[in-house]
């Protein structure tokens, strides 16, 4: 063990000796901590911590990781003590000409009442995000093509509105897995808040909590799980997302931590035994690492030549199946919601699932989620006599939901609520909270307006007959393949040459 100095601070000159893979130290929110032995487990590989070794890497730390990921991976002994203020030498991060350009085009975004859909947030959000946290929240799974797909499968369902009602008042006001929401949308889960902005999933959590709209905690939130259960206000509603980890241990103390903290329901993410293949994510390459370094537990290296994604997520079980659902029931009360494409999880005697295919970032080619309602929806009518939407057994639908129609059709087809990821992930990356309750008021005037023109003064008045879904399953048009076209000179004898 290195002798450490009698002092209770640690000097930088003492820790900057430390630079090297053979005695590593790193400071973290101003405490100093011996990395040398997790450098081969980092899942995010050694070298963008060697790059820190000897130094502050507070910076670089944040945005990916939940503050208490230090602590809690690393073991007492390693903890060295807090750093003497002012003797570290500051990291200086160059502004490149690019970064400059960024926080012009940062100060020069629209104000937010020129906001007036959940697409400017996009389009605002591409143009003033970080690369590399554009990419991982932009990007889907190979082609990308159920990514679009998820879109416009509900541009093929088109309505039957009813006239000549009193639609003075309308409410479309819910209640999830028996809790009030005030619309049939809820945050859906998605991992490193922190990439977008400093605040990271508080943004969600304080939106939420003043439009009464339900929020989904991800495992791989970058704000710690305690923190954002910490900004709810008294009675806030919130969902717990779980990645389950190989390690059931984990697991179970993450759900019973949760079920502890108050949180109202488990959604078991089963589309992801690993991450997909998101091809913007990996360009952005989280330090590309050498595969075959064999880590601690001799298991060979996680691949960490992706991107983030990749990176954060080798904890995850792929061995997960139908029978570990009995185990959850017995370590949590909480209703258990499966998310991802669970045909049988009626059988299965869970609360509900959501018909999701993660945003198109996991199985390219997955149907949306709206097309599989439809179909479950005809096959639980017709094989267990159900009819939604369904108190005991609750449908949720996510993916490519933009626009208050988008919703009011999933309800028409059986849907208890729809997630929304994206939209309120980029509302936050370019306003903090302001965008996320902005983008929940659009959503809210927009129900309003479609309520009244389809005749529907509740939910209830939302019915199948109100919906022409006919066409839901015909793939003629297969979304825009823009890989593949861009690369293809489709006008090879556009300009014939001279002579
Ligand atoms: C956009 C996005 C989605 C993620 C997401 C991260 C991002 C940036 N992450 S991921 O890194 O692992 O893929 C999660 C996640 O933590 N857990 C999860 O269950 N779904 C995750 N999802 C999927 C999300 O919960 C919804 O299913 C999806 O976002 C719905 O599609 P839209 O974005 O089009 O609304």
């Amino acid at each position: 063990l290195v002798q450490l100095p009698m002092s209770k601070t640690i000097s930088g000159k003492t820790v900057a000796e430390h630079n090297s893979r053979e005695s590593c130290w790193i400071i973290v929110h101003g405490k100093v901590y011996d990395v040398t032995e997790f450098l081969d487990e980092h899942p995010g590989g050694s070298k963008i911590i060697l790059k820190y070794a000897g130094k502050d890497a507070t910076q670089e730390y944040e945005p990916i990781h939940p503050p208490d990921a230090i602590t809690t991976n690393l073991p007492p002994e390693k903890h060295l003590g807090p750093v003497e203020p002012d003797t570290v030498e500051k990291v200086v991060v160059e502004i490149t000409d690019e970064e400059k350009a960024r926080q012009e085009r940062i100060s020069n975004r629209p104000p937010l009442d020129e906001i007036l859909n959940l697409h400017d947030f996009e389009n605002i959000a591409k143009q003033v995000l970080p690369e590399k946290a554009w990419a991982y929240y932009s990007s889907a799974a190979d082609d990308e093509i159920t990514n679009r797909e998820n879109h416009a499968a509900y541009h093929r369902i088109w309505f039957r509105p009813r006239v000549l009602r009193d639609v003075t008042k309308v409410d479309w006001s819910t209640t999830i897995l028996g809790h009030k929401s005030s619309m049939p949308v809820y945050i859906s889960a998605t991992a490193l808040g922190k990439l977008g902005h400093p605040d990271g999933e508080l943004n969600l959590t304080r939106a939420a909590a003043k439009h009464g709209v339900i929020q989904m905690i991800p495992t791989l939130a970058s704000c710690s799980f305690d923190e954002i259960v910490d900004a709810a206000q008294p009675g806030q509603v919130q969902f717990f997302q779980l990645y389950v980890n190989k390690d059931r241990a984990i697991t179970k103390k993450l759900v019973q931590h949760a079920e502890g903290r108050g949180v109202k329901g488990l959604f078991i993410t089963v589309d992801a035994p690993q991450l997909g293949r998101r091809e913007k994510d990996m360009r952005m390459k989280f330090e590309a690492e050498d595969p075959s370094v064999v880590s601690k537990s001799g298991s060979q290296g996680v691949d960490r030549s992706q991107g983030a994604a990749r990176a954060i997520s080798s904890f995850i079980d792929t061995a997960l199946k139908w029978d570990d659902l009995e185990w959850f029931k017995s370590i949590t009360k909480m209703p258990i919601i499966l998310k991802g494409d669970a045909l049988q999880a009626y059988d299965s005697g869970v609360a509900g699932v959501v018909l999701s295919n993660h945003g198109g970032r996991q199985l390219d080619f997955a149907r949306s989620g709206i097309e599989i309602l439809v179909e479950v929806v005809a096959k639980l009518k017709e094989k267990r006599g159900l009819s939604f939407p369904n108190e005991k057994f609750q449908l949720f639908v996510d993916g490519g939901v933009r626009r208050a129609t988008d919703v009011l059709k999933a309800i028409a087809l059986g849907a208890t609520a729809v997630g929304v990821g994206r939209p309120f992930l980029y509302s936050f990356s370019a306003y903090g909270t302001e965008g996320v309750e902005k983008a929940i008021r659009i959503l809210h005037d927009e129900f309003e307006m479609n309520m009244r023109l389809l005749g529907a003064r509740t939910l209830k008045d939302i019915v199948p007959e109100m919906v022409d879904a006919s066409n839901i399953q015909s793939h003629i048009i297969v979304p825009r393949d823009d890989l593949y076209n861009n690369n293809y000179e489709s006008m090879k004898y556009a300009k014939l040459k001279e002579s």
